[in-house]
């Protein structure tokens, strides 16, 4: 299956593309398929207060849900070869209101646009005409993909959730009190992230090492800010800011009991924003909503929901 036109490439095609790849495993997400979910507590630290109304950036503490995932589509999964983690968070706000950030252990995203990336897989897919070798050379001749060889020697294994930096990768906008526009990126950072008590050989997954950390100890992120300048990259989440950029820490997530309903009915919808943030433009944030949605409905539907 090849698809030329971008306007080919829906949300439907996009997860239609990854079950083609992957395989469908009825009731799970389409994506970061095997994760384990907890409850959590977010206490903001106020340093943000000047640039957001945001209520869960302000200095109350707020409750949380945090899922850590392993990127693969299927949920049987050798965990050494996926070395891409998901860390998605739902900041829950009064008035049953809430807002996400669903981040990952990669510092850029694969390709500029959502359809670059979908066709990426298409290529991937035995489906695809291409030998191997084809595949590379691809991969080295198209600008659109020019990102995905230094990622992927990038990438290495992950002994711990605990221990990974994750990027909402995406612009977003704090908005502050007059109505003036930030953009900033996201990420969380591990607080005191290397256990050298913690033989993770011993540990037959992420899930049980992590579990096993929090029975010993904590396990903590930060909230960290990066303001972008002008002249930064504002759509385009394959392209990193330079790194002497304004950095704010604005606040601490302490993980605290595991959830027995592993959060299967939640959608960690990256554009989910409450009043304080904006998102940018970027057309992969944007796709991602619909195709979430479209994952959503089609595992609550198996699952008789
Ligand atoms: C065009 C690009 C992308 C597509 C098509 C895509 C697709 C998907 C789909 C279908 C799901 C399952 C959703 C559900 O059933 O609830 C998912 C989950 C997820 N994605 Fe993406 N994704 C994209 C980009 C990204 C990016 C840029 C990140 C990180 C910044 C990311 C991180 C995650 C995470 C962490 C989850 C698991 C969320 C959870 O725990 O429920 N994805 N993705």
């Amino acid at each position: 299956m090849t698809i030329e036109s971008d306007k080919d490439i829906t949300p439907v095609v996009a997860v239609d593309t990854i079950e083609n790849l992957a395989g469908e495993f009825p009731g799970f997400r389409r994506a970061h398929a095997k994760g384990i979910a907890f409850d959590a507590t977010f206490v903001p630290n106020g340093e943000l207060a000047d640039y957001t109304t945001a209520d869960h950036l302000q200095t109350k503490s707020v409750p949380a849900i945090v899922r850590f995932s392993h990127s693969s589509p299927r949920p049987e999964l050798n965990e050494a070869l996926m070395p891409i983690k998901g860390m998605a968070v739902r900041f829950e706000l009064p008035g049953d209101k809430y807002t996400n950030l669903t981040m990952a252990n990669i510092p850029v995203f694969i390709t500029k646009t959502p359809e670059d990336f979908i066709r990426l897989l298409q290529m991937m897919s035995k489906e695809s005409p291409l030998t191997v070798m084809e595949r590379l050379e691809v991969f080295r001749k198209s600008p659109e993909f020019s990102t995905v060889p230094d990622l992927l020697k990038s990438l290495k294994p992950v002994s711990s959730f605990a221990e990974e930096t994750f990027h909402a990768l995406h612009t977003y906008y704090l908005v502050d009190s007059h109505c003036d526009k930030h953009p900033v990126r996201f990420r969380w950072i591990p607080v005191d992230a290397i256990d050298e008590q913690n033989d993770t050989s011993s540990k037959k997954d992420l899930e049980s090492e992590i579990l096993h950390r929090l029975q010993r100890g904590t396990v903590q992120f930060r909230l960290v800010v990066q303001f972008a300048e002008p002249g930064d990259e504002l759509n385009d989440s394959s392209v990193k800011w330079p790194k002497e950029r304004k950095l704010v820490e604005a606040g601490i997530l302490t993980i605290n009991e595991m959830r027995q309903d592993s959060a299967e009915n939640i959608i960690f919808d990256p554009t989910a924003i409450v009043d304080g943030v904006e998102c940018s433009d970027d057309p992969v944030l944007l796709f991602r909503s619909p195709a979430y949605l479209e994952s959503a409905k089609r595992r609550q539907a198996e699952r008789g929901l």
